[in-house]
């Protein structure tokens, strides 16, 4: 059942979990930290570092650990209350942290995001746009899968009449390594709904989204 449904039985404002497993993705299973310890420790070894040091000698739990907590998204309730406004105007909350793995090199890419949308019967609790981008950002990740899924989501839960997210963030995959392309920044956007199809909302979307 998702928030519209929920509402409409239970009154005006609605909070349910979310649970990761909503979110469609590829090749999700249980963490076994465990082995993914071990497996850190074959790597760092192959990699030459001597794990009998004794500043190394907990580097292969730490790793794993880090990694499982940088892939695993956390269950958050989501809280929509009745427009009873009809609020029709943009909202738009900028600036919301982005830290997520990139699936090719599984290294960090870290920037913000800016969510937002035109509202239609329900309002969405606004630190729940910070808890959905951290919800498909905590995975292997591209930059654009992450922009669409969190507009796709917003759309399915919320049915507002549109929807737009914006991404800017630095992939260290090119940064520190490879193209070592220090300062680059990469810009994704989705826009859904009326802020997609007309041109005076898009507009003003994109230009408060991506105001440096
Ligand atoms: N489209 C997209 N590409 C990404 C993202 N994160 C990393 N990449 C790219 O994935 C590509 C992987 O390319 P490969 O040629 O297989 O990998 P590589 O040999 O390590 O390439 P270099 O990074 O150019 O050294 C690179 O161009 C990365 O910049 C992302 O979020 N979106
Ligand atoms: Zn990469």
């Amino acid at each position: 059942m998702n928030a519209i449904a929920v509402a409409e039985e239970t009154g005006a404002s609605t909070t349910y979990p979310l649970r990761p497993r909503v979110v469609p993705d590829h090749g999700r299973g249980d963490v076994d930290v465990e082995a993914a310890e071990r497996a850190a420790a074959d790597l760092l070894t192959a990699l030459g570092l001597d794990l009998t040091h004794e500043n190394l000698v907990d580097t292969p739990g730490r790793m794993a650990r880090a990694l499982a907590e940088l892939t695993r998204p956390e269950e958050f309730d989501l809280t929509t209350f009745a427009n009873d406004e009809g609020y029709d105007e943009l909202v738009l909350v900028r600036d919301i942290p982005v830290r997520s793995l990139c699936e090719h090199h599984m290294l960090p890419f870290v920037g913000v995001a800016h969510v937002g949308y035109l509202p239609d019967r329900r309002i969405l609790g606004l630190s729940k746009f910070a808890r959905m981008v951290e919800l498909h950002a905590r995975r292997p990740q591209t930059q654009e899968r992450l922009t669409k899924t969190v507009a796709d989501h917003l759309e399915r839960e919320l049915r507002p009449a549109g929807v737009g997210v914006v991404v800017e963030a630095e992939h260290t995959c090119m940064t520190l390594r490879g193209a070592r392309a220090p300062g680059t920044r990469t810009l994704t956007s989705t826009v859904l709904g009326r802020l997609r199809e007309d041109p005076s909302s898009r507009a003003e979307f994109l230009a408060l989204a991506r105001r440096p």
